[in-house]
């Protein structure tokens, strides 16, 4: 039986690939490449090329592979572009998820791993943050992330479909050859190793006047691959026969922004040019998340942990590939 990963193109999805193939797991993607890339996908993943919102595609592919569990990757996932455009959002997210869950239904597929937010929790009243916090989205990015897991709920409910939802804090790192490449990338730890690279003049720092200790925000940085374990243990907690549960994964520790700038400047050895610009609308000053959960009833132990193991391992992708995908097409990572 196959596991199946929708959006297995993207950053973090094909990090999953790449370790279910690893793992022995028999594996199938499905990609619409909107931001994904075909060369990111392990050679050794059937690949379908589709949008998750069209049913008959999606269902022809249930009908293909004999699908054991589906790890839900495929969204859209950018905080900014949420505010300007909540309707196309909440299509591809939302009603993507519903197509998603209808088709697990008729298929009779019952487990599901999903890619969450730390955005489910808007601005929290203290720091780290548990599962059991209030959920206030500041931004349509996370409140689609909130409703596909309402929408998982109730499929639990009515169809015992069982979910895993994995609230990922800030993700960063790489694993060997693939890596992080998006377009626009928005993201502070790739900009900030594009800066030492040379295509950027300066990172900018949105905003040092908030309420931390340097004034630039904080946030809790988890690497690709000990995220991905945890996305290996749900499978087994759910094959476990336990049941429907949210997550967050996150390394317990929060970096200011221009402690992650000046790391960077150890990694690199490059100088790295800082400017202070105005502050991001809708960031919260502070974000870390408490794991604790993950790691006591998924067994989850991280061990890529350092913000130096992070932001080398990023570094080492972008020295290798200063222009992302690009550089490496029709390359086979099997
Ligand atoms: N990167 C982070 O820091 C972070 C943090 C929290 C949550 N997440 C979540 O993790 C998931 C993966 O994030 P990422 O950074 O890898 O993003 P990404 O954009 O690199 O990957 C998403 C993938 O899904 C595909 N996709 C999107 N809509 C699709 C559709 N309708 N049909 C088929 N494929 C579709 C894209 O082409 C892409 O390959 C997302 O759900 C995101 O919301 C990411
Ligand atoms: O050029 C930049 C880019 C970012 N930042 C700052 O760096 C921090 C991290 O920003 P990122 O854009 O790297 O990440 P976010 O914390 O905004 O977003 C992450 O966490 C969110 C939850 O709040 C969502 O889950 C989202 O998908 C995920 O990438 C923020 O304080 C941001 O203001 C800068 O100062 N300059």
């Amino acid at each position: 039986m196959s596991i199946l990963v929708l959006g297995g193109a993207g950053y973090v999805g094909s990090h999953a690939v790449q370790a279910l193939v690893e793992k022995g797991y028999d594996t199938a993607v499905v990609d619409n490449l909107v931001t994904g890339h075909r060369e990111a996908v392990n050679g050794k993943a059937r690949f379908y090329e589709g949008d998750i919102r069209d049913q008959a595609f999606l269902t022809s592919v249930f009908h293909q592979e004999n699908v054991e569990a589906v790890i839900h990757f495929a969204a859209s996932s950018l905080v900014g572009e949420s505010v300007s455009e909540p309707l196309e959002y909440w299509d591809n997210n939302v009603s993507g998820t519903r197509v998603v869950l209808d088709v697990m239904k008729e298929a009779g597929v019952k487990h599901i791993v999903f890619s969450s937010t730390a955005a489910t929790y808007g601005e929290p009243e203290q720091v780290p943050i548990t599962e059991d916090m209030p959920e206030r989205p500041t931004n349509p990015y996370g409140e689609t992330k909130l409703a596909m897991e309402k929408l998982m709920r109730w499929c639990d409910e009515a169809y015992g479909i069982r979910y895993v939802s994995l609230r990922y804090f800030n993700v960063a790192g790489a694993g060997g050859s693939i890596g992080e490449d998006h377009d626009p990338e928005t993201h502070l730890i790739p900009l900030v190793l594009k800066t030492a690279l040379g295509q950027r003049e300066s990172i900018s720092i949105f905003g040092n006047d908030y309420d931390t200790p340097d004034g630039t925000c904080i946030r809790d940085y988890v690497h690709v691959e000990d995220l991905i374990d945890a996305h290996l243990l749900a499978i087994r907690y759910l094959q476990e026969g336990k049941g429907s549960g949210i997550f967050n994964l996150g390394s317990s520790q929060g970096f200011s922004v221009k402690e992650i700038i000046e790391t960077s400047r150890q990694v690199t050895g490059e100088k790295i040019q800082e400017k202070v610009a105005p502050r991001r609308k809708g960031d919260p000053a502070r974000l870390i998340a408490s794991s604790d959960k993950a790691r006591s009833v998924l067994g989850w132990t991280p061990t890529r942990t350092t913000i130096e193991r992070i932001i080398s391992d990023a570094w080492e992708w972008h020295k290798g590939h200063p222009r992302g995908y690009n550089d490496q097409k029709g390359a086979d990572l099997s």
